[in-house]
């Protein structure tokens, strides 16, 4: 099994709804889905349309629609319309040549920018706002409005199913569209069908102007009598407090396709939506942690002065507790964070059978995805991977050094780089884990054969909630140990090929320093996996 067999998910299974999706359906087809997100944390709520029920590949000639996935974080004004006209005479043509979608965006991030570009779904995209006018009989017509508030109409050629066959005549979709940042937003789908209409409404609210409140997201499906063909997201600006700035993206990425591989590879060539390991400060007064938790972590600190607890748990498999400092995690995550947002960064990697790893990710130095392995260049936006800063090297050399040590002290060996050998990382994967992030058992093998056979270490940093990490010489590995933030865990020599995984986090153990000083996603786990290619 090969680190591309990682942890694998199923987003989109007509036949399996997310688990924290609640489905409920009556007789009349009225069906309903609802989310209830967390209190106290700034959410991504997954709205997923599963099911519809007027599938167009199972019903040629309908007009049906369907949305496999909504996502909505955080703060961004945006609005998407996509609009199919009715046609009460001749459905076929209607259903050729009236696909309109309109996007509105007061900020459209470089990043998102240049995905349109380079996916040539714009004529013109830039900061701000992009437009396109495109008359075919599959395209958009738009135009782009002056001012701060931009209209924007693309062409979504993932994010709506085109009619490619006669049987796919009519089907609108509208697969996946991330928000980024605070966000009141509402989804309506509706499509006639020759004995019924289907509306599809959701919406997500958020409730106060701060980021620490509860949210709810609500997705329905409705019959309607309307007798429009309309599928429609919409959000809409709630307050002043959610105007958007430049650097709150808004992106529309790729549907899945389930009928066609194709397809689902060309979608996810569609984008991504970037996202953000911190939740942004909303002008909220910092409270003082209690007095309680200042002392727990100050005992915390004192023990870290102690002699090092530090331990070798095989050959070449070191764990350096609590390795790195306070100061230096607030430093890796306000980078991580930057990286994060900019281009390269993070993403939910993905399978070509749509697929996704339970966690997000950026590649520095190189990218790694779970189709191209390793490449200089993402394949999924043409992005260029970030440079590993400095700052992280440096930290890397000295937790290889102090694994000499300690097995200079414990092994008694003269030649500690005998048991683990010295490593320059040309490469870093930095992954995000959520509450419910978690990393099915893997070997790092897509290094190069040299670096392998050579047992160069793999230098592992833990940021934020611990989580259980498993590993083993086999693939019923069945050891197990707490990363806890600021551990170091390094696995070279003879332990480079170990079998590893993350079978969960436990929200609420990060340090709250750490939250406190960084604004970190709570509950959220960084870690960052330092290589040499
Ligand atoms: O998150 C971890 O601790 C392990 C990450 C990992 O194994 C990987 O990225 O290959
Ligand atoms: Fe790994």
């Amino acid at each position: 099994m090969s680190r591309s067999n990682r942890g694998r998910e199923s987003v989109w299974s007509p036949e399996k709804p997310t688990p924290d999706i609640e489905r409920s359906m009556d007789q009349k087809n009225k069906h309903t889905l609802a989310r209830k997100t967390g209190i106290g944390v700034l959410q991504s709520p997954n709205v997923g349309f599963q099911n519809c029920p007027t599938r167009p590949e199972r019903r040629a000639g309908n007009k049906g629609w369907e949305a496999a996935s909504m996502n909505l974080v955080g703060s961004s004004e945006a609005k998407l319309k996509v609009t199919s006209s009715p046609s009460t005479e001749n459905e076929k043509g209607m259903e050729h040549e009236c696909f309109n979608a309109r996007m509105q965006s007061q900020a459209l991030s470089p990043q998102m920018a240049s995905i349109m570009k380079h996916n040539g779904h714009c004529n013109q995209a830039s900061e701000g706002g992009l437009s396109m006018y495109q008359k075919d009989r599959h395209s958009m017509a738009g135009e782009t409005s002056n001012g701060d508030r931009r209209s924007s109409n693309v062409r979504l050629q993932h994010g709506l199913a085109m009619p490619k066959r006669e049987t796919d005549v009519g089907s609108l979709r509208v697969a996946s569209i991330d928000f980024n940042g605070t966000s009141e937003a509402s989804l309506n789908a509706a499509c006639p069908t020759p004995t019924r209409n289907k509306r599809m409404e959701s919406e997500y609210s958020r409730s106060g102007g701060q980021p620490h409140v509860s949210r709810h997201s609500r997705t329905s499906f409705i019959d309607n009598q309307a007798d429009v063909c309309e599928n429609s997201v919409h959000q809409e600006p709630s307050s002043a407090s959610h105007t958007p700035s430049r650097n709150q993206p808004y992106t529309v990425v790729g549907t899945r396709h389930r009928e066609s591989p194709e397809n689902m590879l060309s979608d996810l060539n569609v984008g991504v939506a970037s996202f953000d390991i911190c939740i942004e400060k909303r002008g909220s007064v910092k409270l003082n942690p209690p007095l309680s938790i200042i002392n727990r972590e100050e005992r915390e600190e004192r023990k870290r002065s102690l002699p090092s607890q530090h331990v070798i748990l095989g050959p070449g498999l070191i764990l350096l507790k609590k390795y790195i400092n306070h100061c230096d995690q607030v430093e890796i995550i306000k980078q991580c964070r930057q990286l994060g947002i900019g281009p390269g960064g993070f993403y939910r990697p993905g399978y070509n059978d749509g697929a996704k790893l339970n966690l997000q990710m950026m590649g520095l130095g190189k990218n790694w995805d779970p189709t191209t392995k390793y490449e200089d260049v993402r394949s999924i936006d043409g992005a260029k991977p970030p440079k590993i800063p400095d700052h992280f090297n440096t930290i890397v050399q000295g937790a290889i050094q102090e694994s000499h040590n300690l097995i200079k002290k414990t092994c008694k060996v003269s030649h500690a780089e005998d048991v683990l050998p010295k490593m320059f990382p040309d490469l870093c994967i930095v992954n995000f884990y959520s509450k419910a992030g978690k990393l099915g058992l893997h070997q790092d093998k897509d290094e190069s054969p040299q670096s392998l056979n050579k047992g160069l270490p793999v230098v592992s940093f833990s940021l934020g909630d611990s989580a259980e990490f498993i590993y083993g010489i086999t693939r019923d590995a069945s050891d197990k140990v707490m990363l806890e933030s600021g551990d170091v865990l390094i696995f070279g020599g003879k332990s480079r090929m170990i079998y590893h995984g993350v079978t969960h986090i436990t929200p609420g153990t990060a340090p709250r320093r750490l939250i406190v000083d960084t604004g970190f996603r709570s509950p959220g786990r960084l870690n960052l996996t330092f290589r040499q290619y």
